[in-house]
């Protein structure tokens, strides 16, 4: 089944959202501006901007946003045409104040994201957003660190609670195509037609496109990107590519593939820090299957206690640290300190 009459997926894009990660949630009104423009005309039908960890993200932990996140979603909303502004929230970093915000700024979609595991503490949110008339994703984080089993349970969670599409979400860019396959086959036949199932990639082990192109084979209706990969890690899935791949394979995007290369060179590079590249530590990541927004975390406690970033990640990757724990990359820095 396609994902309307004119499209067979839909594609959001999270360069705004996933890529102040990579910014180090740096972004300007006018990035924000340029690039939704450029976007919008594209045909991209969802855009997303957040601080990286989402609403209320901006903090000492996370990092503090140059601007505020409310302000770049009215930036976003005022600035799209036709393509409709999308949220990321995670509970507990995030009230249910900072929905009502972003809804009130011009925003329609209230994506919502959790640990694999632990899908409940969404409940009240997706509630919240159904009753105000907002539509709902919900992101299952670190999708490869739990079985496509138990991914289907806590999907059935977020549907139960009004979430209309759950995420597989390879926050560490960790899974090859078969694992994305069972994942999202799993949450297919758990969910039947009445909500939809996602996925979400980063370029970790270089799999972006290939992983997407597994979960669209799969039954995924809805799929992330990021224009130029601009996201964390080595940044996510590049909507360009993507969306070159899909018109060869004749699958309908919205999207159109020239316009879209071109905002990909024109406008999204020039307000990047740097490319996202897979280097050593991005690999890494993939390899021992890290968080992706630890890199640039991880970086920074490297250069401050003088230990190697690479440790400091594969330790990460034993402990099966997930998100929300970047303050335990420190403790990791001064453990590799006092060894060495
Ligand atoms: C808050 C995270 O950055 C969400 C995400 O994009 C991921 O887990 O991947
Ligand atoms: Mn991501």
């Amino acid at each position: 089944m396609p994902y309307s009459d004119t499209l067979d997926i839909r594609i959001t894009d999270s360069s705004l959202r996933d890529g102040s990660h990579a910014k180090r949630h740096q972004f300007t009104a006018e990035d924000v501006r340029s690039v939704v423009a450029a976007l919008d005309d594209a045909g991209v039908p969802v855009i997303e901007v957040t601080h990286g960890d989402g609403l209320g993200g901006s903090s000492f932990n996370y990092g503090f946003s140059r601007t505020p996140e409310q302000e770049l979603i009215k930036v976003a909303a005022d600035t799209a045409r036709r393509a409709r502004i999308a949220f990321l929230m995670l509970p507990g970093l995030g009230v249910k104040d900072d929905i009502r915000a972003a809804h009130g700024n011009g925003a329609s979609i209230c994506r919502i994201a959790t640990h694999c595991t632990e899908a409940d503490i969404a409940e009240q949110h997706f509630g919240l957003a159904r009753e105000r008339g907002l539509e709902t994703v919900g992101f299952l984080m670190m999708a490869h660190s739990t079985t496509p089993g138990e991914l289907a349970r806590q999907g059935r969670i977020m549907a139960d609670a009004g979430c209309q599409c759950v995420y597989v979400v390879d926050s560490a860019g960790a899974m090859v195509m078969d694992d994305v396959t069972a994942r999202v086959e799993a949450l297919v036949s758990e969910l039947g037609d009445d909500t939809q199932v996602g996925f979400h990639g980063h370029e970790n082990l270089a799999l972006g496109t290939g992983n997407s192109i597994a979960a669209i084979k799969a039954g995924a209706l809805q799929i992330d990107g990021s224009t130029r990969r601009l996201g964390a890690g080595a940044g996510n899935t590049a909507v360009e590519a993507l969306v070159a791949v899909c018109a060869k394979m004749g699958i309908r995007t919205g999207i159109d593939v020239l316009k879209i290369i071109d905002a990909a060179e024109d406008v999204v590079r020039p307000v990047m820090d740097d490319e996202c590249r897979l280097d050593r530590l991005a690999l890494l990541m993939g390899h021992a299957g890290v968080y992706s927004s630890f890199l640039k975390h991880a970086y920074r406690q490297a250069e401050r206690y003088g230990v190697s970033g690479a440790e400091i990640l594969l330790r990460a990757g034993e402990r099966r640290l997930v998100g929300g724990q970047e303050d335990q990359l420190i403790d990791i820095a001064v453990e590799l300190a006092a060894q060495h």
